[in-house]
């Protein structure tokens, strides 16, 4: 049965109010706590509602309803309706809010999307699919405008060329693909301009501006370039395109800084400009579908909650892996390397909502509250509990596969780690000498990422002759697959059916592909709707940001003042042997690399 979410067409509100934000045009920290029918299926969207300045509230306690088949629409049922006369702000049923959207469409405010670094990887890779993909959805609100801005001079029609290249449509949704792509495209606009220049700004927003006519203005800007410029653009962002009527909000990519110093100026410079409520540094692992289900499968089902702990839980494993190298990516990626690329944001991510206690709701505060406070209680990083590594030049099967340095982006005889392992320590009554360990690595023999959850062996097993010696084998292990090939599955012990006693292993499987028949959204998808309904809970907080860097600092530090030379891995290979000499001095093994994975 699927039950509900909280924000897409499939979901039941019971209990869901929508409040209108007090005075004529939404504060720029307007949210959308839950939305329910999220996009599409007639109604005005969740986005519509919120550039229109309301909020909605799932009321907390009441209960949510799904359908069997979670790409049917679901049906809502209101609370009561609770009204407050006079005063700021009101709340209607959403039946009411129905009535009073149809009549009051015209007042809907705009929405503008500025790509800025448009001609760039990730916004051709990522963003305008993604903006696409919300648009086909029927997601995005009525009025809403997407410019494209860089230094490359292009026309809008080299902008829309650029962009058709990379849309594509779900594979379980094709009707009036062509179609939904032209009119996608003629609501796409380019403008040439510098990151330093607020003239050039200027006539972005004037640009914008006839776009909006008298609407009210929303302005949502994504920061899709090199971290150097971040500042520039937001200063003249802020001071010459931010909207005057509605709300600016700024999407910042990683990486936010190098280490503590450099990225707390950083959040300086970006608050000369900006408050944080405007600020959205995404992290694009906390849009993925798997992420998210995180917490529904913790906390909506009695049986993992109460095994999430030191007494139950062995171990937790954090497992990312590339089967490709930087290709071509090498000046970014060699002045960062993969701790900071991938383990300090992605990877700590997952492990703090993993670890947290229950929040008090799931209001964006609440989360990301008990996410701070998990990254507080961890010890940080010694060097003796990593492992770093990076890839050489490897032939298999006649093909030469280069090394790192091989890469004509990446300086010669760099040491900066395409691989590293990590064992990280939660201070707390729940934690407590539980191993999470991290795996992060390019050019590894596949790709992956999942959290492996090692049980405890079941105290005084009766069955424990049926392993042998090697009593890990007989623990329940609980696989989040994050990607390819999404599944959550559960290995436990079972008898082989037959006369004797003979026991084997079996996964119980929630295979994604099997389950559901509906394509599962790029994190890009989710995230961008969310900035845009300026909903926070999946965007990194800057204390969340502060905390996460005292973690690794000391030892980027380190390794860097020793020039630690990283240990060398085949390129397609598992990565460095260090890294079962890391997990076994804590009794663990990569779960990832066991014969029966
Ligand atoms: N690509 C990816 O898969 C991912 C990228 N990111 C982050 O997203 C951001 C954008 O990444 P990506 O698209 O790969 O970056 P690109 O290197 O493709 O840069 C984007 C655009 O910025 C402009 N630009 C590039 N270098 C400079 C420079 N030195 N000075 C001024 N402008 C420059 C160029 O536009 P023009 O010359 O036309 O002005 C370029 O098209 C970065 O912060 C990156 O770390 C995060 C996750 C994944
Ligand atoms: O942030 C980054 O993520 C990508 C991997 O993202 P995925 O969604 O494809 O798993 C990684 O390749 C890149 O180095 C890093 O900057």
């Amino acid at each position: 049965m699927a039950l509900s979410c909280m924000r897409c067409p499939a979901v039941g509100g019971g209990g869901t109010v929508m409040r209108r934000a007090a005075g004529p045009s939404p504060p720029p920290s307007s949210s959308v706590a839950f939305s329910f029918a999220r996009c599409g299926g007639g109604r005005r969207s969740a986005a519509a509602l919120a550039a229109a300045g309301w909020r909605i509230d799932a009321v907390a306690g009441q209960g949510v309803k799904g359908p069997m088949d979670t790409g049917v629409e679901n049906t809502v049922t209101p609370a009561a309706p609770s009204k407050v006369a006079n005063g700021a702000p009101s709340a209607i049923t959403v039946e009411e809010f129905e009535d009073l959207a149809s009549l009051s469409k015209d007042d809907e405010a705009s929405v503008s999307i500025t790509v800025v670094g448009a001609s760039g990887d990730l916004a051709k890779k990522k963003i305008f699919p993604a903006l696409f993909a919300l648009y086909y959805e029927d997601c995005l609100p009525k009025h809403f405008s997407i410019f494209g801005y860089a230094r490359s001079k292009m026309t809008d029609a080299e902008l829309r060329d650029m962009v058709s290249r990379t849309l594509t449509c779900r594979i379980d949704k094709r009707e009036n693909c062509s179609e939904k792509m032209e009119e996608f495209l003629k609501r796409c606009f380019y403008h040439s301009g510098q990151y330093d220049s607020e003239a050039d700004f200027m006539e972005l927003g004037k640009k914008i501006k006839q776009h909006e006519g008298p609407r009210v203005s929303n302005r949502l800007f994504y920061l899709s370039i090199p971290p150097n410029i971040f500042l520039d653009v937001v200063k003249c962002a802020s001071r010459s395109a931010s909207s005057e009527s509605g709300w600016t909000r700024v999407i910042v990519e990683k990486p936010f800084g190098r280490d503590s110093e450099s990225s707390a100026a950083l959040t300086r410079g970006l608050k000369q400009y900006l408050v944080e409520d405007q600020i959205f540094r995404i992290d694009h692992y906390l849009g993925k579908e798997l992420v998210e289900n995180l917490s529904v499968l913790r906390f909506s089902n009695l049986v993992f909650e109460p095994l999430w702990s030191r007494q139950y839980i062995r171990n937790v494993q954090l497992i990312f892996s590339e089967d490709f190298g930087t290709e071509g990516r090498g000046g970014y990626f060699d002045s960062y390397g993969i701790i900071r690329d991938i383990m300090q944001n992605h990877l700590l991510q997952i492990l703090a909502l993993f670890a947290m206690e229950t929040p008090i709701s799931l209001e964006a505060e609440d989360i990301r509250n008990e996410k701070v406070k998990v990254l507080r209680s961890m010890k940080p990083l010694q060097l003796e509990d990593v492992v770093i590594g990076q890839y050489k030049s490897h032939t298999k099967g006649g093909i030469t596969y280069p090394g790192y340095t091989d890469d004509k982006t990446v300086p010669k005889g760099s040491l900066a780690p395409t691989f590293a392992a990590a064992a990280l320590f939660i201070n707390n009554a729940r934690w407590d000498g539980v191993p999470f360990l991290m795996k992060a690595g390019k050019a590894l023999h596949t790709k992956q990422a999942e959290i492996r959850v090692q049980f405890r062996h079941v105290p005084g097993n009766l069955y424990k002759g049926a392993f042998g010696t090697d009593l890990d084998r007989a623990t329940n292990e609980l696989v989040i697959r994050v990607q390819p090939d999404e599944a959550i599955y559960l290995k436990i012990n079972n008898k082989i059916p037959g006369l004797g006693m003979r026991l084997d292993r079996s996964n119980l499987n929630l295979h994604y592909a099997a389950r559901y028949s509906k394509e599962i959204p790029d994190a890009y998808e989710r995230l961008l709707l969310d900035a845009i309904e300026g909903e926070r809970r999946l965007f990194i907080r800057s204390d969340e940001l502060d905390a996460a860097w005292e973690l690794f600092t000391p030892l980027l530090k380190e390794l860097e003042q020793k020039r630690t030379a990283p240990e060398l891995y085949p390129y397609g290979s598992r990565g460095p042997v260090g890294a079962h000499y890391l997990a076994a001095k804590y009794n663990v093994r990569w779960g990832d690399l066991s014969s029966e994975d």
